[in-house]
């Protein structure tokens, strides 16, 4: 920066005095030299004749803010400045970044992590000149206050603002395609296009045309032009969901656009230029599909420029009792249904839950409690038994099981499930019910016939 300083020093802003001490107190017994200042107008006051080496603001302070603060600062070309704050949502970390701070402190922080920034922030000051402003505060749905997801709502403060390509994993239901829209929506291509595609969706031989569009008689039915999802995305962020999934021939020619910036559509001569952000995301794991053979490793490297790692829900239950209110009362909204609540004690009992299918899974639960739970006050009892939970187990084990009968060629897969399927509910039925037919009939919902016919047909074949 180009200021120097007579009496250069840290200074903390901050309306709250415990605060300041504990920091100053920290700062100073690193043998740093610390003055303290109550608001942002007395800081203005100390301006006048004095400029700090470093300045640590809070955000929300009575009086004016420390974000205008700081913006002051950067257009006097005086810095670094470090911002912390209780508000850690996605849009206030980001609007810091975007203002020209180096760094974010999320409340209450560590002491050795307050003082391993300031001593970042001193060594190589760097300058945040060239972020765009954007006036606006956009507002995210993305939730929590967990350690780490404050964590991740930092990661997409810092990178929102560059064009770097972000790979976001986690699994599924983890809020991978929320974090590309904050993503876009914090950047300055926020005016643009935010197109998603999830290409484990799309048949691989139509992937190729939905990506780059096709011209007119390409391919049969191909009657007119159709613009794909780059162009569609032109100036703005193209997310990529499940780009595991993607087949080798179209990572080849995906991993040419990025590299090129230029494509033909499907049938097409005319050579066409892009300027699009990828925000790609898996729940798989990405290296061991590359050491497997079955990702390209030049397209990772590209596309994993910077990782935002979404924990599953089980490894930050403290957001789940926000979670919930907040789709609770949501999705009364939407349906136009009387609010409800969740007793203290129903919102324990949710938190101790597993969601294979996480912050999705949750969203559902919250949804069929809004319509279907009869007094205005959700009790543990209302949540039923997590069978919920089992029966994610029960799909997830299935899909593992559909998955490795598909790759290894097997045949005949559909009939084989229907087989194990009905054999386990007999058999689960009839233990049920001492082996009486028309009892176990009526426990699953079926005639005696049929039960009789399964029973059969399930014995026959189980006979080696
Ligand atoms: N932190 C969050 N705050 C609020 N809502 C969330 C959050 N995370 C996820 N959701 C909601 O949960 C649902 C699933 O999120 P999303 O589609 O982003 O997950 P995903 O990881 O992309 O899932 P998949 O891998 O299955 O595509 C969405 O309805 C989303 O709005």
């Amino acid at each position: 920066m180009a200021k120097h300083s007579d009496t250069p020093g840290i200074w903390i802003v901050d309306d709250d005095r415990g605060v300041r001490f504990v920091l100053a107190e920290a700062l100073r017994d690193a043998g740093l030299a610390v003055r303290e200042f109550g608001d942002a107008a007395s800081v203005r006051d100390a301006l006048r004749d004095a400029t700090p080496a470093l300045l640590v603001t809070d955000v929300r302070m009575p009086g004016e803010g420390g974000l205008a603060l700081l913006e002051e600062l950067r257009a006097r070309q005086i810095g670094p400045v470090i911002v912390m704050s209780a508000y850690t949502d996605v849009a206030t970390t980001a609007a810091a970044y975007r203002a020209g701070a180096v760094d974010y402190l999320a409340k209450p922080f560590d002491l050795d992590q307050a003082l391993a920034a300031v001593q970042r922030a001193l060594a190589d000051v760097p300058h945040a000149d060239a972020t765009p402003q954007i006036a606006s505060e956009p507002s995210h749905a993305l939730l929590g206050e967990s350690a780490p997801m404050r964590q991740v709502f930092r990661l997409i403060g810092r990178v929102a603002a560059s064009d770097l390509n972000v790979l976001v994993t986690g699994e599924t239901g983890t809020g991978k395609e929320l974090v590309a829209r904050a993503l876009h929506e914090e950047s300055a291509r926020r005016g643009k296009a935010f197109v998603a595609l999830n290409t484990a969706a799309i048949p691989s031989e139509l992937l190729e045309s939905e990506l780059f569009g096709h011209e007119a008689g390409a391919f049969t039915g191909a009657t007119r032009r159709v613009a794909g999802r780059f162009e569609q995305a032109e100036g703005g962020t193209l997310f990529l969901d499940e780009i595991g999934d993607m087949p080798l021939i179209l990572q080849t020619r995906l991993l040419r656009v990025l590299a090129e910036g230029e494509f033909y559509r499907v049938g097409g001569r005319e050579l066409i230029r892009c300027n699009v952000r990828i925000i790609a995301a898996t729940h798989q794991d990405l290296d061991a599909r590359v050491a497997a053979g079955q990702f390209r490793a030049d397209l990772k490297h590209r596309l994993d420029v910077v990782r935002i790692e979404l924990p599953p829900l089980r490894e930050r239950r403290s957001d789940i009792p926000l979670l919930a209110q907040h789709f609770l009362v949501s999705v009364a909204q939407e349906l136009k249904l009387p609010p409800k609540r969740f007793s203290k004690a129903a919102l324990k009992a949710i938190s101790q839950r597993d969601f294979p299918g996480n912050v999705r899974e949750l969203e559902n639960l919250c949804r069929r409690l809004a319509v279907i739970a009869s007094g205005n006050e959700i009790l543990p009892a209302d949540l039923g038994t997590s069978s919920e939970t089992q029966r994610g187990d029960w799909t997830d084990a299935l899909r593992d099981w559909a998955d490795r009968a598909l790759s290894d060629g097997e045949a005949d897969i559909h009939t084989r499930a229907r087989e194990s399927l009905d054999r386990v509910l007999l058999e689960a039925a009839l233990a049920a019910n001492e082996g009486h037919r028309q009892h176990a009939a009526t426990a699953l919902g079926v005639g005696r016939n049929t039960l009789t016919r399964k029973l059969g047909a399930s014995r026959t074949r189980r006979k080696p």
